[in-house]
């Protein structure tokens, strides 16, 4: 069994000591490490780029920090970032380093001298010998350019991979690629010494190259982040010998096909997938893959590789912080170490038999990469469309994803400084400049089931949200925003949750995080145009099951074809029978405690790691469980686990589905109580409008003589109890108890306590109102002043006192408030009653209060024709039966002010109260003769 010195693992240290080139000097303008070890380029993870790090080694910052685009390889201690879902929604280049390896004595015997040398941190020349004597100076300038002396641990941190592995482990996909001439140092620079990893005595040495090395900082980083979330690791080692595919930790797979999938991309069946639970076992992975590659002897490399290799670690990442946007929901980050093999002149390497062919598939896949990475340079240099010929060659189809998709990618390209490979040298530095051009959109990964049960959880948490807004708006009668604003803020709320934006990059539709990606309009009902809240209302996902097999077949937006899945997975004739569903029913009715319910059964089964032994072999489905994804040709009856497991996520969407109905219905309803306060609040003022202009009319009239003033007053009585003087069917009568859905004018709730009934049935339940006995004659406590307008305690202001007409006198009977269900418009005599009273307790503000408070019932109750505690008004009687449709609006809407929706339609009437004692002012002076109107009747 493998045993690494678990020593030297845990601390990245190595046993041999490290040296120091001479070329390692900071370079000028280096950004300095934040105190927190963040860097703020659009590079990925905020992290220290330190941990593992040999205690000898170099401090000399990552020429990658230096550029803004990696982190440093600063040894300045600083405490860990947490894990968060950091979503790289833009574009992001992939980062190229060159690496320069030393001279070799055979390149000397043949003549070989240095042409290529690192200038800067940055830059890199090569001289190019031309004829006698002459020579040539070519610059180029790369993310990073590291020179013969820079050791292993070294090319590590100044390549910026502790940061890339960072990002894995916070769900990105990641790629680090070696590209070059053969025997330029591209499995060194991957692997170390293959050929001594390989071997059963291997311990680990100085010669390890990045994967051992950043296998090291996963563990490490993974074990500091275990209380963030909870990792699983599992590893896969190919190689691409012969443009055939070959498991090199099962020899007995060999041509492997490689297959397209909607949500896979380009991937290989069948390709054993080992649990690495332990360093050791990642370890053992490495050692077994690196032994069964391809090598063989040429004439430039006695250990050539004979093949492309990726080794892929994918990382399950489960956070673990309630208080995390995607708490629960497991990012899949993935890690491909990709060694190419070299490019080879064949007169060069002489190459026959074999390896001719060998050579011939080398340089032929190396061709249609090398096209790739054209193309793409092209299209997103120029930002023109153009075709990538990824589907040339197995070895572009499996590094899609890096190349142009959705990974962190890392290229080191390896040159040899000798002046006999310079052509060679030019074409990988020009090939590497290319590289720096493209343009990946790394996005944080997510199993597609488990984005859509944490979606669906948010979208519960959305419509709670604008359940008890709703419920609030109703309470307060409309006075908040109206629908548009909160679609709005609703819908800004949906866009600002992290998740919405990741799996697809911020613009990928494709994403099934995204707000505009399939699923959502599957699980979402139509109502959010009328609501203004997008997306809200999920209908049953019981019936919508041909619509959820589309969606799940578009998951990822390919326009390619999905493979069939083995069984219809949204058929419940097909499935076992499920456990039953838990109903807020079941559980009490209780929509926290089916949340509750919910969450914790969601807990329970997506934070299950994937577990596989370690000789198993995947099946496809297996290969797309553990990447998170769905696979083909799946044979589930041999799966018991990952049965059960599809069943529970089923059982889960249902049920989040089911509580999501359930709250679009009742905002639905909702909604509707809101629509019609604000319509009643219109009709009312509308009524109000209506009278002031029959007034104005009538006043026209008499002022004009053709009219006498007692008949004006008739007309105008008659106009107000043919407007809105009929009791309504629901109107309480005088005595009788106020009903909960007894409409009054919210225009009426100006009453003192006792007396008014729409403040007093304000409080009382639906049907158990007091008896109704405001206005049956009784005088109101005038002195009270508890209306909205003055609360108790407020300084009122007394009104411009309104006088009584030279030579009326008050009629016995205005002194009383007129008999209950009367239909009158005793607003004229009201306004004269509560003058005279005012004037005779000599109380000058009382007088005044009350004449502002009964001038306002007369403005608005009599005008409309209504004596307020009957609760006759204006309103159609249709509105009742949609009223019934709410009932939780009907206690609120008596509390409700005429303010915000009347004023959201028309101009606010904030002289209101002047006015209408105004208007009824003038109401009283009819039949005392237009002496009274003097300047009117001047005029
Ligand atoms: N930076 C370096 N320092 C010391 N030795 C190196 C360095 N780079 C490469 N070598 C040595 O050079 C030889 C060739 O390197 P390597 O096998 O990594 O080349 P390669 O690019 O992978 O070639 P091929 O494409 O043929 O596999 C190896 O013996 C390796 O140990």
């Amino acid at each position: 069994m493998f045993a690494p010195p678990m020593s030297s693992i845990a601390t990245g240290m190595v046993p041999t000591p490290i040296s120091r080139g001479s070329s390692l000097t900071p370079l000028d303008g280096l950004r300095p490490v934040p105190a927190d070890g963040s860097f703020t380029g659009n590079c990925m993870i905020q992290t220290p780029a330190n941990r593992g790090r040999p205690a000898s080694s170099s401090t000399r910052p990552s020429p990658l920090a230096a550029s803004g685009r990696m982190g440093t390889a600063s040894s300045t201690s600083v405490a860990l970032p947490p894990v968060q879902a950091t979503n790289l929604s833009e574009a992001d280049n992939i980062k190229v380093a060159v690496r320069v390896r030393p001279l070799f004595p055979h390149e000397t015997e043949r003549g070989g001298t240095t042409v290529v040398q690192v200038s800067s941190n940055t830059t890199i020349k090569v001289v190019v010998p031309g004829p006698a004597g002459t020579s040539m100076q070519r610059d180029f300038a790369f993310h990073a350019c590291l020179g013969p002396d820079v050791n292993q641990a070294d090319v590590l941190h100044l390549c910026g991979v502790p940061q890339l592995l960072d990002a894995a482990l916070a769900g990105y996909n990641v790629t680090v690629f070696a590209y070059g001439q053969t025997g330029s140092g591209k499995t060194y620079t991957m692997s170390g010494r293959e050929e001594v990893i390989g071997s059963d005595s291997y311990l680990g040495d100085a010669h390890d190259g990045i994967i051992t090395r950043a296998i090291q900082h996963l563990f490490a980083a993974a074990e500091t982040r275990k209380a963030e979330a909870k990792f699983a690791v599992a590893a896969s080692y190919l190689e691409i010998y012969n443009e055939g595919i070959y498991d090199l930790l099962n020899l007995k797979a060999k041509n492997l096909p490689v297959k397209w999938d909607a949500a896979l991309g380009f991937f290989v069946p069948g390709l054993k997938q080992v649990t690495c639970n332990k360093i050791d076992t990642m370890m053992e992975v490495i050692r077994t893959g690196m032994k069964h590659r391809h090598v063989g002897s040429h004439e430039l490399n006695i250990e050539s590789s004979r093949s492309h290799s990726i080794m892929t670690i994918f990382v399950h990442a489960t956070p673990l912080d309630p208080s995390a946007a995607d708490f629960g929901t497991p990012r899949i980050g993935k890690i491909s170490f990709v060694d190419l093999a070299g490019s080879e002149r064949l007169k060069d390497t002489k190459s026959e038999g074999v390896m001719l062919k060998e050579t011939a598939n080398i340089n032929k896949s190396l061709f249609v990469l090398g096209k790739v990475i054209a193309a793409l340079a092209e299209r997103d240099s120029s930002g023109t469309s153009a075709h990538i010929p990824y589907r040339d060659s197995k070895l572009t189809k499996l590094l899609m994803d890096s190349l142009g998709g959705n990974a962190l990618a890392l290229m080191i390209a390896c040159c040899s400084p000798a002046s006999t490979a310079v052509e060679e040298t030019l074409s990988t530095l020009s090939y590497a400049t290319r590289a720096k051009n493209i343009q990946n959109r790394p996005t944080v990964q997510y199993d597609p089931k488990e984005a859509q049960i944490a979606n669906l959880r948010r979208e519960i948490e959305l419509l709670r949200q604008e359940n008890s807004y709703l419920r609030e708006q109703v309470r307060l009668g409309g006075s908040l925003p109206l629908g548009a604003d909160m679609g709005a803020s609703f819908q800004a709320a949906r866009s600002a949750w992290p998740l919405s934006s990741a799996g697809g990059g911020s613009g990928d539709t494709s994403s099934p995080l995204h707000p505009a990606h399939p699923v959502w309009a599957s699980l979402t009902s139509t109502d959010a145009a009328a609501s203004g809240v997008a997306g809200v209302g999920a209908a049953s996902i019981g019936s919508r099951d041909s619509s959820r097999d589309s969606t799940r077949d578009s998951s990822f937006g390919s326009s390619v074809a999905s493979p069939p899945m083995p069984f219809p997975i949204s058929s419940a004739a097909v499935l076992p029978p499920q456990p039953p569903r838990l109903t807020a029913s079941r559980i009490g009715a209780s929509s926290d405690g089916v949340r509750n319910a919910l969450i914790g059964a969601t807990a329970v089964t997506h934070l299950e790691p994937l577990r596989m032994s370690a000789d198993a072999t995947l099946t496809p489905h297996a290969v797309g469980a553990a990447r998170g994804r769905r696979s083909s040709h799946t044979d589930f009856g041999a799966d018991d686990d990952l049965m059960r497991r599809l069943m529970d996520t089923q059982n889960l969407l249902a049920r989040f589905s089911e509580e999501n109905g359930r709250l679009a219905k009742e905002n639905d309803r909702l909604r509707a109580g809101r629509q019609l306060l604000s319509q009643e609040h219109g009709e009312v003022l509308d009524e109000i409008e209506t009278l002031r202009g029959k007034l104005i009319q009538l006043e026209t009239a008499v002022l004009s003589g053709s009219q006498t003033p007692n008949a004006a007053k008739a007309a105008l009585q008659s106009a107000i109890a043919g407007s809105g003087g009929r009791p309504r069917a629901d109107s309480p009568a005088c005595g009788e108890t106020g009903s909960g859905t007894g409409v009054r004018s919210p225009l009426v709730n100006q009453n003192s306590s006792g007396h008014s009934s729409s403040a007093q049935d304000a409080e009382l339940p639906p049907g158990a109102g007091a008896p109704n006995t405001a206005g049956c004659g009784q005088q109101p406590p005038y002195d009270q002043v508890d209306s909205p307008y003055h609360p108790p305690g407020s300084a009122v202001q007394p009104p411009t006192p309104v006088p009584l007409p030279p030579g009326s006198t008050l009629h016995p009977q205005q002194t009383q408030n007129p008999p209950c269900g009367a239909v009158t418009a005793p607003g004229a005599a009201n306004v004269a009653n509560v003058v005279a009273v005012g004037s005779s307790s000599g109380n000058a503000n009382e007088a005044g209060v009350a004449a502002r408070r009964w001038t306002y019932r007369a403005s608005s109750t009599n005008q409309t024709g209504a004596h307020k505690t009957a609760g006759a008004n204006v309103r159609k009687p249709c509105e009742g039966a949609s009223r019934a449709a709410y009932p939780e609006a009907a206690p609120a809407r008596r509390n409700v002010q005429p303010v915000l929706p009347y004023q959201h339609q028309r101009p606010p009437p904030p002289p209101r109260g002047l006015r209408l004692m105004q208007l009824s002012n003038e109401l009283g002076t009819f039949g005392k003769g237009p002496a009274h109107y003097p300047a009117h009747a001047n005029g």
